[in-house]
């Protein structure tokens, strides 16, 4: 395995296979291995010494931290409204060696089988939960809780985990504060239709999960297990052989590639086959593959009309009777809505893809939300976001960069799961009794000053009315 930055030593040359990204690192390495030649392509850089990468102890409250400075690994995509001005936050996504695997929040856990099945009805026979499962096996290192770490919340269903694979997931060491994990189980019983499991893989309830991660004992602190740290850098992956696909008529055979800060572009030939795994985006409007009326924009010569390049996307939902007869009778008029603000190809396309989804959150009752309840190292916290939206987007190339259109919450569906589970969220911890909050968290809305001299008053008073009911 030889990783460079001198896009030189591949020119002229031409190699197997061509893929890249957390997903192009599973290829490539399964490629290799087989003895393909393979060059991996990555507009990052390599962080793998990078602390601020692997340590994932430093990256604070919650882990979320993901795009600090250091860590240097992140596109920044600019988002737009759907009027074309630039929105006031960009989206993450990792720009590095191991792609967003080297930045993400290193959750694990499994869909729904209905979820895999639907992907097979949708027209892609073979991808389901029966074949897709075993793979998710395969690459799990499942390092399964110590009696200490299971006293303090952990807990595995071990069939629906792997014990032999690459990837290390495991649970923090030292767990987080047990006390709050404590005070979350016992909020859960008090949400009506929420129930309690033992591990999120098995889709039985609200549970805890595992993290890619493993604790490293000689350094003494958890490491994260991206997939370039588990499947390229490990002296037992080196290989030998390690470095777009075909549209009906029209074949790729190579690549182009340079610095990111620009200078010389190299070339590089593939004997098989393109495997574009970089965000597929960018690369195919920039190869000619996409609707006309964007290539043209930017004087591309379209030279495959796949419309659909860039659109559908989903950025980021209980179930009532009635809530579920509302998505059913809907579905038509919200295809039609994907389609005239450019964000589905054709009503029909788009009415087979909203009834999928609806389908499964009304027939198969998947979840609708996934609410996070961190704990660590004081500091309780529950983030909440769709995993099934209904609002779609689109992305394209602009002058520079990819533009993202998001138009998050376009769909009335969004907006009402949203405010029921912000409502849920605040009846997980209001509903708990033996609790009281008495931090900057009560302040309803955004003072004018810094927060401490009102959280010095909050206080005092909290104590005074607290010692008063004694
Ligand atoms: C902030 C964040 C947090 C996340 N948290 C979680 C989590 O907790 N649990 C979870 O399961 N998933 C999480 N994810 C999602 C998960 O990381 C991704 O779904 C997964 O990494 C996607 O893999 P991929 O191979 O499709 O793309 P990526 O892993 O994103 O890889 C794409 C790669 O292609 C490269 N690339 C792009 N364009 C070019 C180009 N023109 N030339 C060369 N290279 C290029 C990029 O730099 C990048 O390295 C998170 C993602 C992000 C961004």
């Amino acid at each position: 395995t030889r990783i460079t930055n001198d896009s030189r030593v591949a020119s002229g040359h031409t190699f197997d296979y061509l893929p890249s990204s957390l997903s192009g690192i599973v290829v490539g390495t399964k490629l290799s291995a087989r003895g393909y030649s393979v060059l991996l392509i990555e507009a990052g850089k390599d962080l793998q010494n990078n602390s601020a990468i692997y340590n994932v102890e430093l990256r604070g409250s919650g882990w979320t931290s993901i795009t600090t400075p250091e860590t240097d690994c992140n596109w920044h995509y600019v988002g737009s409204d759907v009027n074309g001005s630039a929105l006031p936050v960009t989206i993450d996504s990792g720009k590095c060696v191991g792609g967003s695997s080297s930045i993400n929040g290193m959750v694990w856990y499994r869909p729904a089988a209905a979820e895999l099945d639907a992907i097979q009805s949708l027209g892609n026979p073979g991808w389901n939960s029966t074949t897709l499962f075993p793979y998710m096996q395969a690459i799990e290192h499942n390092l399964p809780p110590s009696a200490e770490q299971r006293a303090d919340g952990a807990d595995l269903v071990p069939a629906v985990h792997g014990f032999a694979g690459p990837v290390n997931v495991s649970f923090p060491v030292p767990m987080r504060i047990p006390e709050a994990q404590a005070i979350y189980k016992a909020a859960i019983a008090l949400v009506v239709g929420v129930t309690d499991g033992p591990d999120l893989s098995a889709r039985n309830g609200v549970s805890g999960r595992s993290w890619t991660i493993w604790w490293n004992p000689v350094a003494e602190f958890t490491q994260r297990a991206s997939a370039a740290y588990s499947l390229l850098y490990p002296a037992s992956k080196q290989q030998q052989t390690l470095t777009l696909s075909s549209i009906k008529n029209l074949r790729a055979t190579g690549l182009q590639f340079g610095p990111a800060t620009g200078g010389a572009v190299e070339t590089v030939n593939a004997r098989h086959e393109v495997l574009l795994a970089a965000g597929s985006l960018a690369i195919l409007e920039r190869s000619g593959v996409g609707s006309k009326s964007i290539l043209h924009k930017f004087g591309i010569k379209q030279l495959v009309d796949l419309p659909g390049v860039g659109l559908n996307l989903q950025l980021f939902t209980n179930k009532s009777a009635a809530l579920s007869e509302q998505l059913r009778k809907s579905t038509a008029a919200r295809a039609r809505a994907a389609v005239s603000a450019g964000a589905a190809v054709n009503v029909a396309g788009a009415m087979e893809l909203f009834t999928t989804v609806t389908d499964l959150i009304t027939k198969d009752k998947t979840p609708i939300v996934e609410l996070i309840s961190e704990s660590f190292t004081a500091v309780m916290s529950s983030i909440f976001w769709p995993l099934t939206p209904l609002s779609r987007g689109h992305i394209h190339i602009n002058s520079s960069n990819s533009r993202i259109t998001p138009r998050f919450l376009t769909d009335d569906f969004d907006v009402q799961t949203a405010v029921e589970i912000a409502q849920r969220a605040r009846a997980l911890v209001y509903g708990t009794t033996g609790l009281r909050i008495v931090d900057a968290s009560v302040i309803p809305f955004q003072l004018t000053s810094h927060t401490m001299s009102t959280i010095y008053a909050i206080s005092q008073k909290a104590a005074d009315l607290i010692l008063s009911s004694r």
